[in-house]
């Protein structure tokens, strides 16, 4: 059977693709390529250049293929520019999404998993970190259009023989250990991104949003998670459904935060010289802090972290940044 990526020439995407390719998979690729690249998909997977909401592509797509699980990726993904435009957010991330998952019900696609995400719990009012059933209040937009998602595959899995899997990212950053993928959107808003881009001279420099936030050094704080990572937790999630597993949500995260100062001086650090950074007003739809409590996939998934190194992460993006610049792209 094959896996249908949706957003596969994406960041986060194009790194499953490779994941699932090289634990033997069939890989079907759709991409309307609006952030992603033709370039980043691996030339082993199929692809299907078009939109999620395209009801007749996803219908030649599930003929012409022998699907049985779909993974969710493509979306819009800025926060700050959810604030600005939230109906567009509603209408890529929540309505699109809805033609997907009623595409999967006609063809009768039995496994489904939703990258959702840790916008979803908003400020948690526990300074631990989150476990999956604390309350659910997004601060923006886009955390709330992933929660309608969430539950759209809920009532979905209550109603047809379909199961689900949502996994809510933490903050996702690094690249594929063997330097096949990375995050390559040069118009990429996440502060490792911008950070390493602005260390290595891509950019001349970078702002910190907000000094003020109620914690320890006055910087949001975040919980950073590998990609590799990520994408391994989303084969662990398939083979659980396909086990017979049923529909769950759970945290990818690793239970540490730093904050976006912290990461600053990890950058720096790690890439050996300082760069210009200047201060600046709050960002709009930013909560102060979010660490994932990861208990639940681990022992739900039996995912096991192998990189849970935040200079590791750093050093893997740096690396990926660099070969952007060798390649002469952004
Ligand atoms: N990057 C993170 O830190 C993070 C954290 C939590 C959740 N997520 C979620 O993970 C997913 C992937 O994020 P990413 O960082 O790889 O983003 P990305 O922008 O790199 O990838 C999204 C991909 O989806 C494609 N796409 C968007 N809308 C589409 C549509 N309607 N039809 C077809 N293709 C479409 C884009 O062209 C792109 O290739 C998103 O759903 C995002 O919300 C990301
Ligand atoms: O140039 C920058 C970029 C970011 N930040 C700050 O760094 C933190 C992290 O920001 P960013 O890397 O943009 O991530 P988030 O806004 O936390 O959102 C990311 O992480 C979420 C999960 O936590 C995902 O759902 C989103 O898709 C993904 O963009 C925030 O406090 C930002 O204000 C800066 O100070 N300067």
């Amino acid at each position: 059977m094959a896996v249908l990526v949706t957003g596969g020439g994406g960041y986060i995407g194009s790194h499953m693709v490779w994941a699932l390719l090289d634990a033997g998979e069939q890989v079907v690729v759709i991409d309307r390529l609006s952030t992603g690249f033709r370039w980043a998909i691996a030339p082993e997977a199929r692809f299907y250049e078009g939109d999620i909401a395209d009801a007749a592509l996803m219908r030649q797509i599930f003929a012409d293929n022998a699907i049985d699980s779909i993974i969710h990726f493509a979306g819009s993904i800025v926060v700050p520019e959810s604030v600005a435009d939230p109906l567009g957010y509603y209408e890529n991330n929540t309505v699109k999404s809805r033609s997907l998952i009623a595409s999967a019900v006609e063809a009768g696609i039995p496994y489904f998993v939703f990258s959702s995400t840790a916008a979803v719990y908003g400020t948690p009012d526990v300074l631990e970190p989150v476990t999956e059933s604390v309350n659910l209040k997004p601060e923006s937009p886009y955390g709330s259009s992933k929660l309608m998602t969430e539950i759209m595959l809920r009532d979905t899995a209550n109603a047809h023989a379909f199961t689900y899997t949502a996994l809510r990212y933490f903050n996702v950053a690094g690249a594929d250990p063997k330097g096949r993928s990375g995050q390559s959107s040069a118009l990429a808003t996440h502060l490792i991104k911008v950070a390493c881009a602005t260390a290595l001279g891509k950019r001349a420099s970078m702002s910190v949003f907000g000094t003020d936030y109620p914690t320890p050094d006055g910087t949001c704080v975040r919980d950073y998670i590998h990609v590799w990572d990520l994408v391994q937790a989303h084969l662990k999630a398939l083979q659980r459904m396909r086990a017979g597993g049923g529909s769950l949500a759970a945290n990818c995260g690793y239970g540490h935060g730093f904050s976006v100062l912290e990461v600053l001086d990890a950058v720096r650090k790690v890439h050996g010289e300082d760069f210009a950074v200047t201060f600046s007003e709050r960002r709009a739809g930013d909560p102060a802090m979010i660490v994932a409590n990861p208990a639940l996939a681990k022992q739900e998934l039996g995912w096991v972290p192998q990189y849970d190194d935040l200079d590791g992460i750093i050093k893997s993006a740096l690396d990926w940044e660099q070969h952007l610049m060798r390649k002469n792209s952004f």
